[in-house]
């Protein structure tokens, strides 16, 4: 059962989990998680290595079904619709549902086909003008453009790992996302290139849904407005950021704030 702090207010939500359940084979890596995504927030999930955060940040957008051992549980919903629908268009659903890695991960391709190819291939724009104008657009939503504009032909790695990683972003950007998933997102980042991206998502959020996994609690003090805590597989506390690092309710949640654990 997650203890839920009573204090928060009826906000839309984006998506939905109830009572998801996720295996490896025989192990089980989450138990019985629920959990509402709130439209106009930055979630963050947090808790010691191996709890299952991205595990279950894998099931909302079905990365989990490209690995053959994992088997996925219960219900998930994005604006009312179950994501797990055999009918469903899973390469549809990813890019409503984007997700963003812990290495930057851009195409081996120049910067402006790094954010081209999914508006391309999910027919978003008609012409080169079109493909042009988002390709600025979601470099400038990613607070990239002005670093890149006049190389927009040079590869996507020859980049920076922080510009790597807005590149990323604004990849995501591009096919017009509702929910982005943030998996540790600056773990592979100097403090500078961090601080680039906690504005950004900063900025983002409101636009679009974000959920970001991070084991830095700093860090998800500074980003985000709701917490979830998760222990061996189960999520333990839901709430308010502010209140689940300066009152939680649950003593597991209090050990690992604290330090003791994780
Ligand atoms: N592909 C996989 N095959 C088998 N077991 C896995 C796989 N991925 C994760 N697990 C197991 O599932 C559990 C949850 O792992 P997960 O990576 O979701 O946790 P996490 O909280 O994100 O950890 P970390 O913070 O270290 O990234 C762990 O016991 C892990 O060993």
């Amino acid at each position: 059962m997650t203890v839920v702090h009573d204090n928060l207010e009826d906000t839309e939500a984006k998506m939905r989990a109830h009572d998801v359940n996720v295996f490896y084979g025989s192990k089980q890596a989450i138990d019985s998680v629920s959990i509402d995504i709130p439209q106009k927030y930055v979630t963050a999930f947090i808790g010691p290595s191996g709890c299952g955060k991205s595990t279950f940040l894998r099931c909302l957008n079905r990365m989990n079904d490209t690995i053959p051992a994992a088997r996925v549980e219960g219900e998930i919903t994005l604006d009312g619709e179950n994501i797990y629908d055999p009918k469903l268009d899973v390469v549809q659903l990813r890019a409503r549902v984007g997700m963003v890695f812990q290495k930057p991960n851009p195409f081996p391709k120049s910067i402006y086909e790094n954010i081209a190819y999914g508006p391309k291939i999910h027919g978003f724009a008609e012409g080169k003008d079109e493909l042009d104008a988002i390709v600025e657009k979601s470099l400038r939503r990613a607070g990239l453009w002005e670093e890149v504009k006049d190389r927009l032909t040079d590869s996507g790695t020859a980049l920076s790992g922080g510009q790597q990683q807005r590149l990323c972003i604004a990849r995501a950007i591009a096919v017009d996302p509702e929910v982005i998933l943030m998996d540790e997102p600056c773990s592979a980042l100097d403090p500078i290139a961090t601080a680039k991206i906690e504005e950004l998502i900063a900025d983002l959020s409101g636009r679009y849904a974000i959920v970001i996994v991070t084991h830095s609690m700093q860090q998800a003090a500074r980003v985000s407005q709701r917490t979830a805590f998760f222990h061996l597989g189960k999520m333990v506390e839901y709430g308010r950021t502010s209140d689940i690092f300066t009152n939680p309710l649950e003593q597991r949640t209090q050990d690992y704030i604290t330090g003791r654990y994780g």
